[in-house]
């Protein structure tokens, strides 16, 4: 057994009180000044006040000691939605958008998520691996410790197949946590765009049942948006994702008002996703059913469009997670320190409210919320190292990067 012991850490973390943290929970944040964390391997043994910490241990011996000279230190970022295993960027079309054409039109002229899906069926395992693995170690360096990478750029069988082989691959290179996610129905190929419910029917009795076998992803999601599947072909498709076990979530409301909010409510979907749309009404319905809400302010930030309404999903019950949505089109960052300054200063969220979103309640989202999420005795020792005295750094150093050190299972894993 190794024994660590982290001391002079002036301590941040959200409470887990056994479910996502909603309403007011969600500003409630644990603080220790003089804090310090005791590591048995790789798990967190005991946290607190670092002198009633160092009295509970005894005599028990202590193989290393690391003293953490005061700074802040904060769970790991869990970032719970990603489109990161991809072949190409896609800087042309960013240029289109700058100039002024919609997302929408790009994708609906066989752009945007097409020419990803072109790039992937052209690219072999080992290509898609290589970016990916880049991608997934920039999001580490910049404190991601658990993260979830979707398929969703193959939009046949064998293709997506092969990204969710790739993102297993990439798992057990990297220290990350990763969960992955089946997005088959992420666009509607151009040879089904006058038949794009043949396309929801191959989705529902060819992949589907073919990712299941694979054993792969654990949860299906769905890009429900105008011109892309309507709320009838995605709860077709997320209710047989049910039927066969896997968790499900949905792109909803991201730029025309559909009611995926709804949709989510109404199936009892883990959450919903970007919502820069959603209703009020559909707001109220999530809340009550019990559905996260993951914002993704660098989505809005790169298309240009008002943030999802935050403070106001807050104050009506909602949980709120926080993500990067790291993608090729809409978002191409990696960085949770970038997205907790966009929601502090885009969206209003406090600090206390942006740290729970981007650590407890998107462990919530992933299901990994026994492992991550918060520090509480019993979890991974997954934690970060900021430079500054609090978690409001991240919002306050904008572009820099004021995470010096990144540990997993108390290991370090990036020092920067
Ligand atoms: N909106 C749909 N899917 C992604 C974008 C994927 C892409 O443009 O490649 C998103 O969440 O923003
Ligand atoms: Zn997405």
């Amino acid at each position: 057994m190794i024994t660590k012991l982290f001391y002079n850490a002036s301590i941040y973390t959200p409470v887990d009180h056994g479910s996502p943290a909603a309403g007011l929970a969600q500003s409630e944040i644990k603080h220790f000044e003089h804090g310090a964390v005791l590591v048995k391997n790789g798990m967190i043994a005991d946290i607190g006040e670092e002198n009633k910490v160092i009295s509970r241990t005894g005599s028990e011996k202590i193989h290393q000691k690391i003293d953490c000279k005061g700074r802040c230190f904060i769970p790991g970022f869990v970032d719970p939605h990603t489109h990161m295993c991809f072949a190409r960027t896609r800087e042309g079309e960013f240029e289109q958008r700058i100039q002024g054409i919609p997302y929408l039109e790009i994708l609906k002229q066989g752009g945007g998520i097409l020419s990803s899906v072109r790039a992937v069926a052209q690219a072999d395992e080992d290509e898609l691996f290589e970016v990916t693995i880049k991608n997934m170690l920039s999001a580490l360096k910049t404190g991601t410790t658990t993260l979830e990478i979707k398929s969703g750029y193959g939009l046949d069988t064998e293709n997506e197949l092969k990204m969710l082989r790739v993102i297993k691959k990439v798992a057990e290179h990297t220290p990350l946590d990763v969960v992955p996610t089946f997005l088959g129905a992420h666009a509607v190929p151009l040879e089904y765009i006058d038949n794009p419910d043949a396309f929801v029917n191959l989705v529902v009795d060819e992949m589907l049942p073919a990712v299941k076998d694979q054993g792969i992803a654990e949860y299906c999601d769905v890009f429900c948006e105008q011109g892309v599947f309507s709320l009838s072909q995605s709860r077709k498709i997320l209710k047989a994702s049910q039927g066969l076990g896997l968790g499900i979530k949905i792109h909803a409301d991201e730029v025309n008002d559909l009611g995926g909010g709804g949709l989510a409510a109404e199936l009892g979907a883990v959450s919903a996703d970007h919502l820069l749309a959603v209703s009020t009404e559909n707001i109220d319905k999530m809340a009550k059913a019990g559905v996260i809400a993951t914002l993704l302010p660098a989505t809005a930030y790169s298309l240009r469009k008002p943030c999802a309404r935050a403070k106001h999903m807050i104050e009506r019950g909602l949980a709120v997670a926080l993500a990067t949505d790291c993608n090729p089109g809409s978002s191409y960052t990696w960085s949770m320190p970038f997205i907790f300054g966009l929601a502090v200063m885009n969206m209003g969220l406090s600090p206390a409210q942006a740290l729970t979103a981007s650590t407890l309640n998107s462990a919530y989202v992933l299901g990994m919320e026994k492992q991550a999420g918060s520090l509480d005795k019993g979890k991974q020792a997954d934690f970060l190292m900021l430079e500054g005295k609090t978690p409001s750094i991240l919002a306050y150093n904008a572009g820099g990067c004021p995470v010096k050190a990144v540990y997993k299972l108390g290991e370090p894993v990036s020092l920067n």
